[in-house]
């Protein structure tokens, strides 16, 4: 429930000892206009919620008309104060320049008095704001559609702070932009070493270790100021007054930190509790539980002197202090280069911090449904499906045309074109899950200039999404069987590109995932060999041998997707590094140039008649193929290490496309039965159609959710402990878009099972899911499997 502001008053009113009360009446009458002259009751309270500026209400009761008038004075605290800390001059400043010049909301100032001899500190007057504070950021007892609108309401209230042109208002010098967290590091690095020690509060070693950290990961925006304005440094609910009834703020409280410098502090500071993917937030929220933690310190160590306006609740600052610098540990330390277990999504965090009576009279899923994509990717959705009616649908044949004519093992110009309008849009490289793009970043210090093709790299690297919102997405792009690559988004490039952002080395980075990321070569996954049963990867034949500072690859591949494409550039080989180590570590992953001398494309495979030019599914033989030993991926007898990793997020692309496979069969199928007639109806008015229709739909939602399902819980829990639900949508999503498509089939007639619509060739794609990448009865083991398991416990 929220607090009434006049309820956060100190509960019996107390009587100022500290400065003279008549002194700042009089300095009011002077200074403030409309203030009554002569005063028939005055009453002066103190805030109690807050640890900093002591905040007074001041209640007065005018003798000349009984009228009665409320004003807030916020004075710096009295002794001995740590440096340019209490700044109330600078709060009054800003609080002027935003109530003046913008509709950012806060309270109405009136005055500021810098002379001692007044009340004996500076202070100001400002207007009384009577609404709700929430203390509780989790907001316990208000209703969930309510909560929604508060939390809307704060980040919307932080937004129109962070838009605030500083420049235009006077603020030009409030602060500076660049640097800003270099400079707060150190300044609250001093304060805290100031606060602790002999004869103070205990000064805790992690927090020096986290000084040191926070030291050597200064994001590069920070230092540019890329991401400067001005910015509140204490932007919490608690420091937000909402209006009486409406969910809306009336203005933003403690301005006490504000300065000029690097917005993403405040971002990151608002919702501490809440990971979020973005680039370099791992330091933010560092950096803001090491401010805090110093604050406390501070704090404590003014309630030792006995100086604390927050009186004895300064004592827990103790506590405090040593709890933020272990939660910044512990954050630090969980996304260490790539976390086991992905950050969770806010919906999620939600969910967990729901009491379970909550839960249950919203009888989950909660607000409209579990499955509920975020605006960012219904935005991206409504781009995508415009993309494929007005650019993929109406090319598909003439880039059948091609692959069916003798020039089929080249690139239609259409392609490349369609390629470039992709990026353009924004609809590029959507697959890559936001941790990952993280970790390239990262290790490559990506700046503009690695990449040719002259699209922000933030573009290359996707748009921050988890596996689930990506979901939403490739299933549109598995409508066609062309449009993946369009989007950069096709296998096996897709998996490829993942192994390298997760395992590859920056120089493996640089010279094959650079290219690949901008599309101007695609790859090849071999891991299947004629010769043996491959879905038991183990079998597999192929050698890699070491040679001084090479290895020599000998073996013959088959079912190497994509090879034939001349695009394709580089092949991820698994092969054997030593046949006598344990079972599973024998294999290796290797980077080819398909170029290197004994790479030999032997020839296309046809899947039932296709054969998937220009991309295609080659057999190609290695004869004492020579690479370098840095071409190894994570190191000798790692490659099932690498497969488990590359695999899921692999399968499940393979399980969103073939949802939109489906879909697309269902269209065309409820398309063709509304207009072709036999035995004088619609075929969709024949009872047996409209059966079949209504079941076809079930199958496909149930499959959707499971996929989707699968995806949510790849980024809860990691592909490890998601592998049960991985294994389940594998099996289910290519069953029910067979039975789709070959109800579509069934209805279009002989048309269905002919090449001129697309419905054969998806069927067929379809239908080798079965079988690549783990025939059913593989999965079904590992359900099985895992389900013995849970019937023990
Ligand atoms: C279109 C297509 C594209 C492909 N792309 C690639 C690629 O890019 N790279 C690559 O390396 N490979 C690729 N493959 C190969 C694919 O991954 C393999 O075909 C698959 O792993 C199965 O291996 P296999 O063909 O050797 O079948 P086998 O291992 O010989 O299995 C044959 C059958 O045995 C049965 N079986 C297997 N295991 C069990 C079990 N545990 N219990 C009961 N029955 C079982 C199943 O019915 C299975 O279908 C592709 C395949 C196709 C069809």
């Amino acid at each position: 429930m929220a607090s009434r502001t006049s309820d956060l008053l100190n509960f019996e009113q107390q009587v100022i000892t500290d400065f003279d009360v008549n002194s700042l009446i009089r300095y009011a009458q002077i200074n403030i206009h409309g203030f009554p002259s002569s005063l028939s009751k005055f009453t002066i309270s103190k805030f109690g919620h807050g640890q900093s500026n002591p905040t007074f209400l001041m209640e007065v009761i005018s003798s000349s008309d009984s009228s009665k008038q409320r004003y807030v004075v916020r004075k710096k605290p009295s002794g001995k104060l740590l440096q340019s800390a209490h700044a109330v001059d600078r709060e009054f400043q800003v609080l002027k320049a935003l109530g003046d010049h913008t509709n950012v909301p806060v309270p109405k100032v009136f005055c500021l008095c810098t002379d001692p001899s007044v009340i004996g500190t500076d202070f100001y007057i400002m207007e009384f704001l009577e609404g709700r504070i929430f203390l509780d950021p989790s907001l316990p007892g208000v209703a969930p559609n309510k909560r929604r609108a508060i939390y809307l309401q704060t980040a919307k209230t932080l937004a129109s702070l962070h838009s605030v042109g500083v420049d235009s208002i006077g603020l030009i010098k409030y602060g500076r932009r660049d640097n800003y967290c270099k400079r707060q590091v150190e300044r609250w690095a001093k304060q805290y070493i100031a606060s602790t020690g002999e004869g103070k509060p205990e000064r805790n070693p992690k927090m020096l270790d986290l000084i040191g950290w926070l030291r050597q990961h200064i994001p590069s925006e920070d230092t540019s100021g890329a991401t400067g304005g001005l910015v509140h440094g204490d932007f919490r609910i608690d420091n937000l007054v909402f209006h009486p009834i409406e969910d809306r703020v009336i203005g933003i409280l403690d301005w006490e930190l504000s300065t000029l410098g690097n917005q993403m502090c405040d971002v990151a500071y608002s919702c501490m509790a809440k990971p979020w993917p973005v680039e370099n937030w791992k330091f933010y929220v560092a950096f803001s539980l090491f401010r805090g933690a110093s604050i406390y310190a501070g704090v404590h160590h003014r309630w030792i002197q006995g100086n604390a306006s927050g009186g004895e609740r300064a004592q827990i600052a103790k506590i405090g202090t040593n709890v933020m610098i272990d939660s910044a540990w512990l954050f630090i330390n969980r996304q260490t280069v790539l976390p086991d277990q992905p950050p969770r999504l806010s919906n999620s965090i939600v969910r967990d911090h729901m009491k379970p009576v909550e839960k249950e009279s919203l009888g989950l899923p909660i607000e409209g449904g579990r499955f509920v994509p975020s605006q960012k990717v219904l935005d991206l959705r409504n781009k995508l499906l415009m993309f494929m009616k007005n650019n993929i649908y109406p090319v598909e044949n003439e880039l059948y045309k091609l692959a069916q004519s003798s020039m089929r093992w080249t690139i239609h110009p259409e392609e490349e074109k369609l390629k470039e309008l992709a990026k353009k849009e924004g609809l590029w490289n959507l697959f890559i899950p936001f941790d990952s793009a993280i970790r390239a970043k990262e290790l490559l210090s990506l700046g503009n200039d690695h990449f040719s093709s002259g699209v922000s790299n933030n573009l290359l690297l996707g748009a921050g999404l988890s596996n689930l919102e990506y979901g939403y997405l490739c299933e549109i792009m598995g409508r066609s069987v062309w449009a993946p690559q369009i989007f950069n988004c096709g296998a096996p490039d897709t998996g490829n590109m993942e192994v390298l952002l997760r395992y590859g080395t920056k120089e493996q980075l640089q010279e094959w995932l650079i290219p690949l990321l901008e599309g101007r070569i695609r790859s090849g996954f071999a891991m299947t060999e004629p010769q043996v049963a491959s879905s038991d990867a183990t079998n597999i034949e192929c050698s890699i041998t070491r040679q001084g500072d090479s290895y020599i690859i000998n073996g013959t591949k088959w079912w190497t997707s994509g090879a034939m494409d001349p695009r394709c550039k580089v092949l991820i080989v698994m092969g054997k590094t030593d046949f006598s180590a344990a079972k599973h570590k024998q294999q290796s992953m290797i980077l080819v140039d398909i170029n290197t001398p004994g790479v030999h494309i032997k020839r296309p495979l046809l899947v039932f008649g296709f054969d998937d030019a220009p991309h295609g599914h080659a057999e190609v033989s290695f004869e004492n193929v020579r690479v370098p030993v840095k071409n190894i991926l994570l190191g000798e007898g790692r490659g099932f290490e690498i497969a488990q990793g590359r695999l899921g997020p692999g399968r499940l692309h393979h399980c969103m496309r073939l949802i939109g496979a489906a879909e697309r069969g269902m269209q065309m199928m409820v398309q063709r039965a509304s207009e072709r007639r036999v035995f004088g109806k619609l075929i969709a008015q024949q009872g047996s159609f409209l059966s079949d229709v209504a079941k076809c739909r079930v199958e496909l939602e149930m499959a959707r959710l499971l996929v989707l399902e699968a995806a949510d819980q790849l980024d809860h829990l990691g592909n490890k402990k998601a592998r049960g639900i991985i294994a389940m949508a594998k099996v289910a999503a290519p069953k029910m878009a067979l039975q789709v498509l070959d109800m579509a089939i069934q209805v279009h007639g002989a048309a269905g099972v002919s090449s001129d619509i697309v419905l054969a060739h998806l069927w067929a794609t379809a239908r080798t899911l079965r079988i690549a990448d783990g025939p059913d009865e593989v999965h079904l083991g590992t359900i099985a499997k895992l389900e013995m398991q849970r019937a023990k416990l």
